[in-house]
């Protein structure tokens, strides 16, 4: 996946286009008290999502917005095309595919029936969400298929939000104390961090779910890669794994976002750093941060792995 399809780069663009067109009034819907924007989701596909199949052998990644799960969703797919030892002519066949469905970028994207149509795809199918488990199709859980949850620190994630908000044209703009006040309150898109991350660490001893970070991939991309390969039971050399985490750093998919995600790759490939959030902060926001990070997160296995007391302080 990491080069989309003509057609992938199309449906990117109209999410921009459809997008512009919304008064900002109308950009947001709500679905079970969690806003989504209009332009991207439809309410429909939510009430359908419950008849979505889901494989055992499904490659699920889930990660709440600006985690970095376009990152993690086309490293996972060179780690899967790799370990399929797939042939050209079977890697065609798959590119084909995909852009014949046009199968949508996030499982909740799309129009009711775009996840439908991902029912014709061969497996290993990659299924990327930044759902909450309770909004996610019962299949997911009963298939026991691996699910490996992406976080990123708190501080960091509504900075990258903040400017995603600002320049992408389904979400109304907002001044950063207003911005940060709403994820704050769980009234961004998608809903509350706080609530995601504590949901799905309910899961994290699961044995089909593993938990990684941004702060760690960045660190040591090529250990994660190796950790998430184990994890999928993906048989790759360290050869193999190199030659994919070479082409995850931020530098090298900065450049090549026009063939992969189009205009959308100006909008959504910004820093790609640890630590962007001392460029905004407040001490008061930065105080307020730190208070709901200990109350909500500190002692959830998820919110230890961000390793917050590196990152996110002074
Ligand atoms: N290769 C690589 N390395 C490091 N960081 C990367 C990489 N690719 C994307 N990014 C950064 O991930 C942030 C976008 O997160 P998402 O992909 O989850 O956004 S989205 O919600 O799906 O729109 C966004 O973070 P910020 O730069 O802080 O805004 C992207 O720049």
């Amino acid at each position: 996946m990491a080069m989309r399809s003509k057609h992938g780069i199309e449906i990117l663009d109209k999410l921009l286009a459809d997008g512009e067109k919304l008064a900002p009034e109308d950009k947001l819907f709500t679905y079970k008290g969690i806003l989504y924007p209009l332009a991207v989701c439809k309410l429909e596909n939510f009430q359908a999502l419950e008849t979505f199949g889901a494989r055992m052998d499904d490659v699920i990644l889930v990660g709440y917005p600006k985690t970095g799960t376009n990152w993690l969703e086309t490293m996972l797919s060179g780690l899967e095309i790799r370990a399929g030892k797939y042939t050209e002519e079977e890697k065609e066949r798959r590119k084909a595919i995909g852009e014949e469905l046009s199968v949508p970028s996030r499982l909740e994207f799309g129009n009711p029936d775009a996840f439908k149509r991902m029912t014709k795809l061969p497996s290993r199918r990659i299924i990327v969400t930044h759902l909450p488990p309770h909004l996610l199709p019962k299949s997911i859980f009963k298939s026991k298929a691996k699910i490996l949850v992406l976080t990123r620190n708190p501080k960091d994630t509504v900075v990258s939000y903040f400017h995603f908000n600002n320049n992408f044209p389904g979400f109304p703009n907002a001044t950063w104390d207003a911005y940060f006040t709403d994820f704050m309150n769980g009234q961004v898109c998608w809903g509350s961090y706080f609530d995601h991350v504590s949901e799905w660490d309910k899961y994290i001893d699961d044995e089909n779910v593993m938990g990684i970070c941004y702060e760690e991939l960045k660190e040591d991309l090529h250990s994660g890669l190796q950790k998430i390969a184990k994890f999928f039971g993906f048989s790759l050399t360290e050869e193999e794994i190199k030659s994919v985490a070479e082409k995850g750093s931020f530098k090298a998919m900065k450049q090549k976002s026009a063939e992969t995600h189009g205009a959308f790759g100006d909008v959504l490939f910004r820093k790609g750093s640890v630590g962007d959030w001392k460029s905004l902060f407040s001490e008061s926001q930065n105080q307020e941060m730190d208070r709901r990070f200990e109350e909500c997160l500190a002692k959830s296995k998820l919110g230890a792995k961000m390793k917050y007391e590196v990152y996110c302080k002074i």
